[in-house]
């Protein structure tokens, strides 16, 4: 399917840095795409130039076939765009920056207050409609935040950490919301530090490190899903004794989210066997062992692709 957005050979530096070093980054209708990358790899940046609001020094962004540098206009209300931070709107009414927004993309005053009413109960913040933005939380500011993004019926979601403050049921909310609007075609692309949050919620990511996309497809594989009886599943009685084998043995394990156990690759089931007889020798008391195939976290392939800190 043709992309809605497509950012091609994106380049920026702040003076003699280089922020975003040549990336391609295509968003398709109906998808909701993560962007996921370690502290400073170039992630907001990216998105900046996506959405228009800092030009690239090499490359070029385009919004349903219009070139954001030379249609800006067009190209940008089609656009709703999250930034990380709130901005300075603190002194308005809630429903005041609702209303501003909504006339700012060509809404009449009576329709952006309709529009707005709307929103806001989506988001579960029509009783504070009258509240200076500024005394509101942070959680409530995102969801703020994400109302206005929706006023203009963008066809791209450009969202930069939209669930940070967040609570648990509002974290829900957020992604039925996104979901109903890839169902509805929209082109979604959010950036998160909470992988497990993302996982549930993302067709498709994008890794970004040090400025470039990293290159995924050998991982494929464990991408797509682990092949069958690849994946084994270990409990222990004992975890200062397993964690001295780990150590000794320089042994790769996984722990899954929400689990106590831990994980581990082996070729097949003989070696599954093998690592199990090494572990019992090393003395580790174990309670419980089986085949464990299914998809790997998002974390695996995080740490797989080694995306350590930007230095
Ligand atoms: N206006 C600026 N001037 C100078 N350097 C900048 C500017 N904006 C970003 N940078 C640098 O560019 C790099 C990428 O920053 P960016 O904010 O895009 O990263 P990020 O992936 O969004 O990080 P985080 O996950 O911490 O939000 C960082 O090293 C940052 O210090």
């Amino acid at each position: 399917m043709e992309a809605l957005l497509s950012g091609q050979g994106l380049v920026r530096n702040f003076g003699a840095f280089r922020a975003v070093d040549g990336i391609d980054i295509h968003l398709r209708p109906g998808t909701i795409t993560g962007l996921i990358g370690p502290n400073g790899a170039g992630k907001t940046t990216l998105m900046l130039m996506l959405s228009g609001m800092l030009a690239p020094d090499a490359g070029t962004v385009s919004v349903a076939g219009l070139d954001i540098g030379t249609k800006a206009r067009e190209a940008r209300s089609l656009i709703g765009w999250l930034p990380d931070t709130f901005g300075s709107w603190g002194e308005l009414r809630v429903e005041e920056i609702m209303t501003y927004f909504g006339q700012l993309y060509g809404l009449d005053k009576a329709t952006a207050k309709q529009r707005s009413a709307e929103l806001l109960e989506q988001v579960h913040l029509e009783d504070m409609s009258d509240r200076f933005a500024h005394v509101l939380s942070r959680g409530q500011k995102q969801r703020l935040g994400v109302a206005r993004t929706l006023l203009n019926h963008p066809r791209v979601l450009l969202l930069d950490e939209p669930a940070a403050g967040m609570d648990p049921r509002s974290r829900i909310e957020l992604r039925e919301l996104l979901r109903e609007q890839a169902d509805d075609g929209v082109a979604v692309l959010i950036s998160s530090h909470v992988l497990s949050e993302l996982e549930g919620t993302i067709d498709d990511a994008v890794f970004v490190k040090a400025g470039r996309v990293v290159d995924t497809s050998a991982l494929s594989e464990l991408i797509e899903g682990q092949a069958v009886g690849s994946r084994y599943r270990l409990s222990v009685l004992d975890s200062a004794a397993f964690r001295a084998f780990i150590e000794a043995e320089d042994f790769t394990v996984f722990t899954p989210a929400g689990c106590l156990d831990y994980e581990f690759n082996a070729a097949g089931p003989e070696e599954a066997a093998d690592i199990l007889a090494r572990i019992v020798a090393a003395g580790v008391k174990v309670s419980g062992f089986g085949a464990a195939p299914g998809k790997p976290s998002l974390e695996e392939i995080y740490l797989q692709v080694d995306m350590g800190e930007r230095k």
